[in-house]
């Protein structure tokens, strides 16, 4: 495309060789901030965004050019046929409408296959407000009578990482002492045998969340749950009965829900037109409104949907998502940068960028464009971070002075749930330390002088210098918002999906199947049988069969 070769040759030229600490302390550095910041606001509820992406190395010239691309590549256009309902999945024949699961305009109306989804999804909400509030107040009672106090959501993938993710976030709206929101996902045994170790029966409710409700993890873990909390059953109980009580469905197939023996009120339907990792806007989201109640959870797709507005109606140029995934294709286009690094400066959000490892690296690891050519550009980048300040104690050696160029986002609010003292501005401090850190690095002149304070021999001096230089004009992006509530992380969450779409607009991918997990599924069923007795193997390559053989001939099978 025309546009990715100006680019390159304004990467050639002038891209490359952009100097931010240069550019803050040129002429026009006092205004930096100005130019390469927005400061939007989402909506009343949701308050204000600022993104600074002042700290990358892009002049005006590289934004016009990224710009131009996302205009070339027909985003808004794409984005508009999105939101509308076209069935923009073509490999799956499917809409992409997790945005019409946030929709609050009381007057929408989104057609998939001519017919209006909106009844559809305000329908779910309503039986999910009705549910969560019977168990939450206690209505809803346990095979003997006693109210639930535990849920455990078994689901993986998109059936998982959203709930574990968003109640995590929002653990300050929610009292422990009242309902504990537990996740199994994992097939390792470990992690169903764990979860239930401290729950009692009475007081569980157990939701089996799988879009299609043929997920060998999950059915397995559900199998598995069911026959625990049979066996916690006192002699003689009716064991359909308490069944009925104590597990519901979240899924869009009825059929394998009511084979599991769960009853057909007690399964929270979704679409087809819904993908596992944006589900947790639909009825995936269960888990999350028991946790933290109906109302808070209606507030998260409220801030999902204002975030939806301001990506459809703002310009480009102005646009959070559409800046963020520009600046994205630029590192990883121009710059062959391989990650991106999610940094939250927020405890809370501690799951945030595992989340967003499904959301982006599954969406966007393609390699075929939608029209069936190999790409011949780099697509979806790799998605990794832990919380701040520990990821500094831990990786940021690598951000600051190793040889790769990782673009990060520090994301942090100005307010805190839980400020204890000083310790959110010591958290913010190194918030804002990081990135100016990061862009401004030491020079060898900086280093020196410091030593020479520190009353360093010369020979010494000479010996530690070079290992204490930071090159610096590392890119940063910084995201703040006023405090995470239900409101923001909506908003927040949905900055990212959009991120998502737009780049694999511009790389021309299909973001919204994921062939790529079938070939390992399709083969862990072919190896399954093979484990049943231990006589050896020899069906596979000479690698795959010594393993197999080496278990067989070492465990008691
Ligand atoms: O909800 P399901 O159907 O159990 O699928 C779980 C996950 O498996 C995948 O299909 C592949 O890992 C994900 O896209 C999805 O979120």
């Amino acid at each position: 495309m025309e546009q990715f070769n100006k680019l390159k040759e304004h990467y050639e030229k002038t891209g490359k060789n952009i100097n931010m600490r240069r550019e803050f302390e040129s002429g026009n550095g006092a205004n930096r901030f100005k130019e390469f910041s927005v400061e939007s606001k989402i909506s009343d509820q949701v308050g204000v965004f600022l993104l600074d992406y002042s700290k990358n190395r892009i002049n005006h010239e590289t934004l016009e050019l990224l710009f131009e691309l996302a205009r070339a590549s027909k985003v808004e256009d794409m984005r508009n046929k999105m939101f509308e309902g076209a069935k923009i999945n073509f490999t799956e024949d499917r809409a992409v409408l997790h945005t019409a699961l946030r929709n609050r305009d009381p007057n929408a109306v989104i057609k998939v296959d001519g017919e209006n989804v909106i009844p559809s999804v305000r329908a779910v909400l309503e039986k999910m407000r009705s549910f969560t509030e019977r168990v939450r107040s206690g209505q809803w009672k346990g095979f003997n009578g006693k109210k639930i106090t535990d849920v455990v959501n078994i689901g993986i993938g998109g059936s998982d990482l959203g709930p574990v993710m968003v109640t995590q976030a929002l653990k300050s709206y929610a009292n422990d002492k009242e309902m504990r929101a537990h996740f199994v996902s994992n097939i390792d045994g470990t992690h169903l045998a764990e979860t239930v170790k401290c729950l009692n029966a009475e007081t569980t409710l157990f939701i089996v969340a799988s879009k299609t409700f043929t997920t060998q993890e999950t059915i397995t873990n559900a199998q598995s749950a069911r026959q625990w909390f049979i066996d916690q059953l006192p002699q003689g109980t009716d064991q359909k009965h308490a069944i009925g009580q104590h597990f519901v469905a979240l899924s869009t197939n009825e059929t394998e829900v009511t084979k599991f023996g769960i009853l057909k009120e007690n399964m929270f339907e979704f679409w087809d037109w819904v993908g596992g990792r944006y589900s947790v806007w639909s009825a995936i989201g269960l888990s999350v409104a028991l946790y933290i109640g109906m109302d808070n959870f209606e507030n998260l797709l409220e801030g999902a949907y204002h975030m939806d507005k301001h990506f459809l109606n703002t310009p480009l140029e102005k646009n959070l998502p559409v800046i963020l995934a520009l600046l994205g294709i630029w590192y990883n286009n121009f710059f062959d940068c391989q990650t991106h690094a999610i940094l939250p400066y927020d405890q809370y959000l501690s799951r945030f960028p595992a989340y967003f490892q499904q959301g982006d690296m599954e969406s966007n690891g393609k390699s075929v464009q939608r029209n069936g050519q190999r790409v011949s550009h780099s697509t979806g980048p790799i998605i990794w971070g832990e919380p701040g300040t520990n990821g500094q104690h831990a990786f940021y050696q690598l951000i600051h002075q190793g040889q790769k160029i990782i673009p990060c986002d520090f994301i942090a609010s100005v307010e805190s749930h839980n400020p204890l003292g000083k310790h959110h501005q010591i958290l913010l401090s190194n918030f804002f330390a990081q990135t100016e850190a990061l862009m401004k690095g030491k020079n060898h002149d900086e280093v020196a002088a410091e030593l020479k304070k520190e009353g360093l021999s010369e020979e010494r001096i000479k010996e530690i210098l070079p290992h204490k230089i930071f090159d610096g004009n590392r890119p940063t992006n910084s995201i703040m918002m006023h405090k995470l509530t239900p409101h923001s992380l909506g908003s927040l969450i949905a900055l990212y999906e959009h991120k998502i779409f737009v780049q694999g607009i511009i790389w021309n991918i299909n973001s919204f199947d994921q062939w790529g997990v079938e070939l390992g599924k399709q083969l862990a069923k072919s190896i399954l049988p093979e484990l049943s007795n231990n006589s050896p193997i020899s069906s596979h390559d000479s690698s795959t069969n010594g393993l197999i053989n080496f278990y067989k001939s070492n465990s008691k099978l």
